[in-house]
């Protein structure tokens, strides 16, 4: 029976006590191996002089987690380097903030290949394979140089920018050129699919009747957007179970009657926190009547804190907290709680229905499932309101809903912001009741199963386990170098 490999930077080894150390992208493959038997290969998170030529192997549920360790250079190349300053801002639209430098490109490809070692001694010739995101590009590549013909799918979990800024990537035809080796290239949304297809048009691919299908060097690669989802089901029981907890009542009785907004983001600049700090403190100096009644919780932890545009936000977020309590708050209010931790995602499940609106305000996003699990965690009854960027992925499907603004706009989020604590029910309701609508179509299960599907060569069954298998336990979600453990209850 063919089995399905996935392999990803980052991978979700469940822990003793439920505990893992993941991203948004861990915990949406978890749900792609759920119910099939397979193998999950990337980096364990942990760095040493002297990596096992073997990986570690866990064995769960019929998966397999086989993790490497990296060497330092490694990490420092390949990681803090390439994938996160030069391909990460220029995925995200951030050209300008761009460092690219040789050594760096040098130790992506040496990881790369280091992976396609180890994943290449893994291959049975019938397993189907899913890459997952920027880390990993040129993977498929260096496995076909190895000699392997299995199916071979990528799904990218960030932005696709169109043609002319990827130009602006130094040698982008061998990283982002090198996708025409998979079968199957995934993304979020219909706009980074249509940008990567006219990529692909500019380095002579040639789509024939179906325009999402290219023929380029010899090969055939197909691309199609497939929208990750959330398990919307099980968040909503979470979210229900969570919001009668101590736990979060504590939190709630803690506004003292208060109107609460939420963020929930990694410390990263492109999720445009300190633009929507400045939406806040402009709420609060042109509607004074919502001083002392509201309080905004932002939950921040903080990610890839060995690179510099990342200690920069840091300090620049830290300033502008002190700077609007300072200059709004008073000795029986804190208008904003900026917190560094990261809470297990019970926790947050219960966060997010304590809170009257969530502000989900990137200035380009791939997906951000927070949008989702927010929406999800609502009471059908009294829902809350979600102000969402339109540069976020999640915009496509959630526009019917959520109260969309532009980042850039401060007046404009200001004014969302406004509009939507003095939302009347029946309107919440209404909009709550068509994001729940999309995302219990398009869940967690339907996302994998999908891309599964179209990555199968036709007449060949999905990749199914004979037996269905319990899901893993995957309750804290922290983030790699920037983990210092999760907080919060796992089950509330
Ligand atoms: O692994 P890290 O460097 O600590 O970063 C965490 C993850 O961040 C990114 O997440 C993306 O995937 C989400 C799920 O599809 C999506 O909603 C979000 O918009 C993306 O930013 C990154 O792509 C992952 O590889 C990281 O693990
Ligand atoms: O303290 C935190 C903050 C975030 N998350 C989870 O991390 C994921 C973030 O995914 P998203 O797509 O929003 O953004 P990413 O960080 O992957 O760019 C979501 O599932 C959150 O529930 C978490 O478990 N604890």
């Amino acid at each position: 029976m063919s089995r399905l490999i996935v392999v990803s930077n980052r991978v979700a080894v469940p822990q003793a006590g439920g505990k893992a150390a993941a991203g948004g992208l861990a915990v949406a493959v978890n749900a792609a191996l759920k119910d099939r038997s397979g193998v999950w290969f990337g980096w364990s998170g942990r760095i040493t002089e002297e990596p096992s030529d073997r990986p570690v192997v866990t064995n769960r549920n019929r998966i397999k987690y086989a993790v490497i360790d990296l060497k330092e250079a490694d990490f420092q190349e390949y990681y803090n380097g390439f994938a996160n300053r030069v391909l990460w801002p220029i995925l995200h639209y951030r050209v300008d903030l761009a460092e690219f430098q040789r050594a760096d490109l040098s130790g992506y490809v040496r990881v790369n290949r280091l992976f396609a070692e180890h994943v290449s001694k893994i291959i049975q010739p019938d397993d189907v394979i899913w890459v997952h995101d920027y880390h990993m590009m040129p993977l498929a590549k260096y496995l076909r140089e190895r000699g392997h013909a299995n199916r071979i799918g990528f799904f990218l979990h960030i932005p696709m920018p169109p043609p002319e800024l990827i130009a602006a990537l130094p040698r982008h035809g061998e990283i982002l050129g090198s996708l025409a080796h998979y079968d199957l290239v995934g993304f979020q949304t219909e706009s980074d699919r249509d940008n990567f297809g006219r990529y692909l048009s500019t380095r002579g691919g040639q789509a024939g009747a179906d325009p999402n299908i290219f023929d380029i060097a010899g090969r055939q690669v197909r691309i199609g957007a497939f929208p990750v989802g959330i398990e919307t089901e099980a968040f909503a029981r979470r979210a229900r179970h969570a919001g009668r907890t101590n736990y979060v009542r504590g939190f709630r009785r803690s506004l003292a009657g208060r109107k609460l907004i939420i963020g929930v983001d990694r410390l990263d600049y492109s999720k445009g926190i300190p633009h929507r700090l400045e939406a806040y403190e402009a709420l609060l100096r042109t509607s004074p009547e919502w001083q002392d009644r509201v309080t905004f919780a932002q939950i921040t932890p903080k990610s890839r804190i060995e690179v510099p545009e990342y200690i920069e936000m840091d300090r620049f977020l830290s300033h502008k907290a002190g700077q609007i309590n300072g200059t709004f708050g008073d000795v029986s209010w804190t208008p904003l709680r900026y917190v560094n931790k990261t809470y297990s995602r019970s926790a947050l499940a219960g966060f997010y229905r304590a809170a009257d609106v969530a502000m989900v305000t990137p200035l380009r996003d791939g997906m951000n499932l927070v949008a989702k699990e927010f929406a999800a965690a609502q009471d059908p009854e009294n829902p809350g309101v979600l102000v969402l960027s339109q540069f976020a992925g999640a915009a496509a499907e959630l526009s019917g809903g959520a109260l969309m603004v532009n980042p850039h706009e401060t007046e404009g989020m200001a004014a969302a912001l406004k509009r939507a604590l003095d939302m009347p029910l029946d309107e919440r309701r209404e909009r709550h009741e068509r994001m729940m609508a999309v995302l219990l179509r398009q869940d967690i299960d339907q996302w994998a199963e999908s891309f599964i599907e179209a990555l199968m060569p036709p007449a060949v069954k999905p990749v199914t386990a004979a037996i269905p298998l319990p899901r893993p336990v995957l309750q804290g979600v922290g983030y790699g170098s920037g983990w210092h453990g999760v907080h919060g209850p796992d089950r509330l």
